[in-house]
């Protein structure tokens, strides 16, 4: 059996992680200052936060030709969060493959103590090693299956038995596409519950695209879910994740406790968070296709630039995506999707 995090107290009856300092990233192409990173951390950690997540929008050693290159290197963010940060937990994310097992042992060293460790939703056993090498050096673990609706809930639960096995603390389904809609969270969820039981915690990650992530968080905890993903302001790729201070109200006037003082989010999302985003995260026309076609949400930056480029429409591009079965790694097939819609007309 793995041990499980000691992070909740008992007062709590879930625990927020915020990740616009990660997901966000997508949508300000990776250009976080460091002057940014600290006063985001330091309001939401002010706000009660327990988890701030703080990496490269596609995880350790994202930064490149094909992801984007970051503006700070992400280890001096993640080293400068942990300075900052007096109550809240510095967590990263990594997919394996992106970035490598040495970049988890100098996360650890500038100070992170939640490792994150992300893979499509049916290549769990990638993520084996990894997992073992973090609990070898006591870090907290999580597991991500991206994509998780394209895949049905008992899959989801034998690929959540993978990372469980490995050293994984909390699987999350993720709904990287935000394609997944209430009954179809909870069924996920619940699978995962059944199949872990006591090894492991399970945990949310929602993506606005089709405007339900909170509702998809409250549904999500209802089936068992104890650990939530969330952004201030939505910051986060496509139309954004689940804007924390809406959960955390929600939370508040369904009897949840989750720690955040709503007020202090509230604030946090409009004054220090959102002067950071390059704009508002929409749920436009692109971002509903996203969710409608099943579509990863951290394409709708390379979709917008590749639709600019061959001049065509960004929407009609994810939607093809879509039909495609794209994952991530696979941005680049965006041009030739690009080029096809161009030569049909
Ligand atoms: C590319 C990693 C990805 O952004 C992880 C994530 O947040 C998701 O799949 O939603
Ligand atoms: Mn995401």
């Amino acid at each position: 059996m793995t041990e499980l995090p000691r992070t909740f107290s008992e007062s709590l009856d879930l625990r927020v992680t915020d990740t616009s300092l990660r997901d966000g990233s997508h949508h300000k192409r990776h250009q976080f200052t460091a002057e940014e990173v600290r006063d985001i951390v330091a309001a939401l950690d002010g706000a009660g936060v327990p988890v701030i997540e703080v990496t490269h929008g596609d995880g350790l050693g994202g930064s490149s030709f094909n992801y984007g290159f970051s503006r700070t290197p992400e280890q001096e963010l993640i080293a400068l969060a942990a300075r900052t940060a007096v109550h809240a937990r510095i967590a990263f994310l990594m997919l394996p493959g992106v970035g490598v097992l040495d970049d988890i042992v100098r996360a650890q060293d500038n100070g992170a103590a939640v490792c994150r460790i992300a893979t499509h939703c049916t290549e769990a056993d990638v993520s084996e090693q990894h997992f073992r090498l973090a609990r070898q050096r006591g870090l907290e673990t999580v597991g991500f299956l991206m994509m998780a609706h394209s895949q049905p809930p008992e899959s989801l639960a034998k690929q959540a038995r993978i990372m469980v096995d490995a050293g994984c603390q909390c699987v999350y389904v993720v709904d990287s596409a935000g394609a997944l809609v209430l009954e179809q969270v909870a069924d996920r969820v619940a699978a995962i519950v059944a199949e872990v039981g006591d090894d492991a915690q399970v945990g949310f990650h929602g993506h606005e695209n089709l405007g339900v992530a909170v509702a998809n968080s409250i549904a999500a905890a209802r089936a068992g879910a104890v650990q939530i993903d969330g952004s201030a302001r939505r910051f986060g790729a496509g139309a954004g994740n689940t804007p924390v201070e809406a959960f955390v109200g929600v939370c508040d006037k369904l009897g949840i406790r989750t720690g955040v003082d709503f007020f202090a989010m509230a604030d946090a999302a409009e004054r220090v968070v959102r002067p950071a985003m390059p704009q508002e995260c929409l749920l436009d026309r692109s971002a509903l296709m996203m969710g409608y076609a099943g579509v990863y949400s951290s394409f709708l930056k390379h979709a917008e630039r590749q639709a600019e480029r061959y001049g065509v429409d960004a929407g009609d591009l994810l939607v093809r995506a879509g039909e495609r079965k794209l994952v991530g790694g696979q941005e680049d097939q965006l041009i030739t999707l690009a080029l096809e819609l161009a030569s049909s007309g």
